[in-house]
């Protein structure tokens, strides 16, 4: 792909010469893509309904955990490209929520570490998810596309691409509401992760928010942009869905191979 080529690009072409909408109708565009966010897709509705197996739910979790261990790679990457320091100030934040960080005295195991708790909770062994063994190959592709977008274009986009976040609070606070009931075997300690992001991508977003609406509404062809960038990261979050979906799919004609 050349870089300057998104599945979408038809959007910024089509209206470059037209005036910047405003900022708040800006926003709502964003705001609308909100319906094509993985929330929908059959894996998350099922998650939501109660109606996965264990089995199904320790191949969600495992095949999640390369998205988690992505997350502050690409957003290194981020940090690589960009040269103001007061992005890169807010933003190295990121890296620690995941990452962690030991100063002297307080130590936080950070958001990848909870992952893995929330993956022995689901009655999986730290070697099944750190070793990446139930991985499937289509979800490597999947979230291995969000890190070479960083990796190669601008650092604008980059923060654009981060955006789905606007939409995670409200499927972080669905798992917390609807796990307990429909999977009691899950020890409570194990939604940890979803209670921290609740508060975390709140604050990344309202960052990620604000320089989007800043930076990409200078012209109607940088909010289209915006809103194609928008659109293929909610595109490699459900292609991750589905990389996950058909191994799910093949675990209840097979039964689990773990
Ligand atoms: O569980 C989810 O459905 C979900 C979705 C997303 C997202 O929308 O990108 C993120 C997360 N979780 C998440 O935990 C997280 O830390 C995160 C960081 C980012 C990002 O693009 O920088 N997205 C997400």
């Amino acid at each position: 792909m050349k870089p300057d080529d998104l599945p979408t690009q038809h959007l910024a072409l089509d209206h470059a010469a037209e005036p910047p909408l405003s900022r708040e109708d800006f926003e709502a565009r964003l705001r609308e893509k909100g319906t094509s966010y993985h929330i929908h897709h059959p894996i998350h509705t099922m998650m939501a309904e109660g109606r996965l197996t264990q089995g199904q739910l320790q191949r969600w979790v495992a095949n999640r955990y390369l998205y988690q261990v992505a997350i502050p790679v690409k957003d290194a990457n981020i940090l690589a490209n960009c040269p103001d320091r007061e992005i890169r100030r807010e933003w190295i934040q990121r890296i620690l929520d995941h990452d962690g960080r030991s100063t002297e005295g307080e130590r936080d195991e950070g958001g990848i570490e909870a992952w893995i708790r929330l993956g022995e909770a689901v009655g999986l062994s730290r070697e099944d998810i750190v070793s990446e063994r139930l991985v499937a190959p289509a979800a490597r592709f999947a979230v291995d596309a969000y890190v070479t977008f960083a990796r190669n274009r601008p650092w604008q986009d980059a923060v654009a691409s981060s955006l789905t976040e606007l939409f995670a609070p409200h499927i972080h606070q669905q798992r917390l509401d609807t796990w307990p009931d429909h999977y009691p075997w899950i020890r409570s300690e194990g939604l940890q992760y979803f209670r921290n992001r609740l508060t975390q991508a709140r604050r990344d977003v309202a960052h990620g928010l604000r320089f989007t609406l800043d930076y990409f509404g200078q012209s109607r062809a940088l909010q289209m942009r915006a809103l194609d960038i928008l659109q293929f990261k909610l595109d490699v979050l459900w292609a991750l869905a589905d990389a996950i979906m058909l191994q799910t799919c093949e675990i209840e004609i097979k039964g689990p191979k773990a």
